[in-house]
């Protein structure tokens, strides 16, 4: 894990290639982020010098990485994270990023892989939307609830296809509707920290990876998980922040009927995901597990249900944060002047002011929430009044 000299500091690359690089101390540990523009080689790159020790470390880098930036400036915030406002060629509600260095996940995944470990996560403004998990014995219909709302909103939501051990059902495809996959390679996978959360349920290994997330949030979408009651109580004790809906059968004989009737299962499983059912069913009642309840009787009414608990809590409410649209969507590069508590100061790059906007804004971060894997969200942007 530890190096003496880096490609990264070697003298011959840092002349030959155009670079820019910052350097922030955490503890012991400063964290260098570098962008070596080397044509169409361009990279950000992160390396940690362990001052103890003097040498140069490594970190696995996890998150949704941010396109090469030809320019940045950092700042530590709650102790946990560097803001990273980046020079990207795109506005500014796009140029901001959170690389996670103690962060619950980041101290986590550490754990689990035995290596330093960073997490990059882009800044969400305002409340932003949370992933949604979505629960209930199976048979009550989460999936064909699922389905309707991919099929009606397909660019505003999309589906964490997670793993599974089991094998596939006739009409199921392979990354689409679960990725199939055999015990051993799931389980070397879990012990190599890939996965948010996993669960045995009714005898086969399920599990959501946290590139199943992040592919979903890398497109702007909102992440809708169908997991079981264990695997929710996981993502509850997770660094995942999300809306948690547990779906109710309108009584034990008709969730039977239902599986029966989808015909996917032999005699033998069905007793065993009753069996589970009523487990599961006495699960759901744990304190502050689920936010939300949802009887799926009618089927309609239930979706219609389900479709006003999202649009509750969709993030798309913008009166809590004070933005001024048209300085979060220039393109005025901002470098981070100041800190204060949780505000923290940018100014626009010298000279290059866009008509129209003010000249620094201030970026109110005591509400971030969510980070790796998905966005660090609750971040205002004010203008500051020219005095
Ligand atoms: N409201 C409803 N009324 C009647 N049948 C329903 C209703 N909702 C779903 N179904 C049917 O019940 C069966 C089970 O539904 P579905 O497969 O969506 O359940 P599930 O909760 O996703 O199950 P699993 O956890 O096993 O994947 C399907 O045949 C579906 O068409
Ligand atoms: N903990 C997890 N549970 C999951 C995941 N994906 C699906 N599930 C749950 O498994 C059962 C059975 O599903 P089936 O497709 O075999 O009928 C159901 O309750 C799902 O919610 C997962 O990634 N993690």
């Amino acid at each position: 894990m530890g190096e003496e000299v880096p490609d990264f500091c070697n003298e011959k690359v840092i002349l030959e290639a155009k670079d820019f690089r910052t350097a922030t101390t955490v503890g012991d540990k400063t964290y260098v982020i570098s962008t070596l523009d080397d044509g169409p080689k361009s990279t950000n790159s992160i390396r940690i010098l362990d001052k103890l020790t003097q040498t140069w470390i490594v970190p696995t880098v996890l998150g949704t990485q941010p396109i090469h930036f030809e320019a940045h400036s950092a700042i530590l915030v709650n102790d946990d994270r560097v803001l990273v406002v980046a020079k990207n060629g795109a506005p500014l509600i796009d140029s901001i990023w959170f690389l996670e260095v103690n962060t619950s996940f980041v101290k986590q995944q550490c754990k689990i892989r035995g290596t330093e470990v960073v997490a990059w996560s882009k800044g969400v403004l305002g409340r932003g939307q949370k992933p949604v998990v979505i629960s209930g014995p199976s048979g009550v219909g989460k999936g064909t609830l699922i389905a309707k709302l991919m099929n009606d909103s397909p660019s505003r939501f999309g589906f964490s296809v997670s793993h599974t051990t089991r094998a596939p059902r006739e009409q199921e495809i392979d990354g689409v509707h679960y990725h199939f996959t055999e015990r051993r390679k799931m389980e070397k996978e879990i012990s190599e920290g890939k996965f948010l959360e996993f669960a045995n349920v009714h005898g086969n290994l399920y599990g959501t990876s946290i590139e199943a997330v992040e592919a979903v949030t890398d497109e702007g979408k909102r992440c809708i998980l169908d997991i079981d009651v264990q695997g929710a109580q996981s993502v509850r004790d997770s660094s995942l922040e999300a809306l948690f809906i547990f779906v109710c059968p309108p009584s034990f004989e008709e969730l039977e009927k239902r599986l029966r009737a989808r015909g996917t299962e032999t005699e033998e499983q069905i007793q065993k995901r009753l069996r589970n059912a009523k487990a599961e069913l006495d699960q759901s009642n744990t304190p502050g597990l689920f936010d939300h309840f949802l009887v799926n009787d009618d089927l309609e009414t239930c979706y219609e249900n389900l479709k006003k608990l999202l649009l509750l809590d969709d993030g798309s409410c913008v009166s809590d944060y004070s933005c001024s649209t048209t300085d979060s969507k220039a393109m005025t590069y901002y470098t981070v002047l100041s800190k204060t508590d949780s505000e923290v100061l940018l100014q626009p790059e010298t000279g290059k002011v866009e008509k129209g906007t003010t000249s620094m804004l201030s970026l109110d971060l005591s509400s971030l929430s969510g980070g790796a894997p998905g966005g660090t969200r609750g971040i205002k942007i004010c203008s500051v009044n020219k005095g």
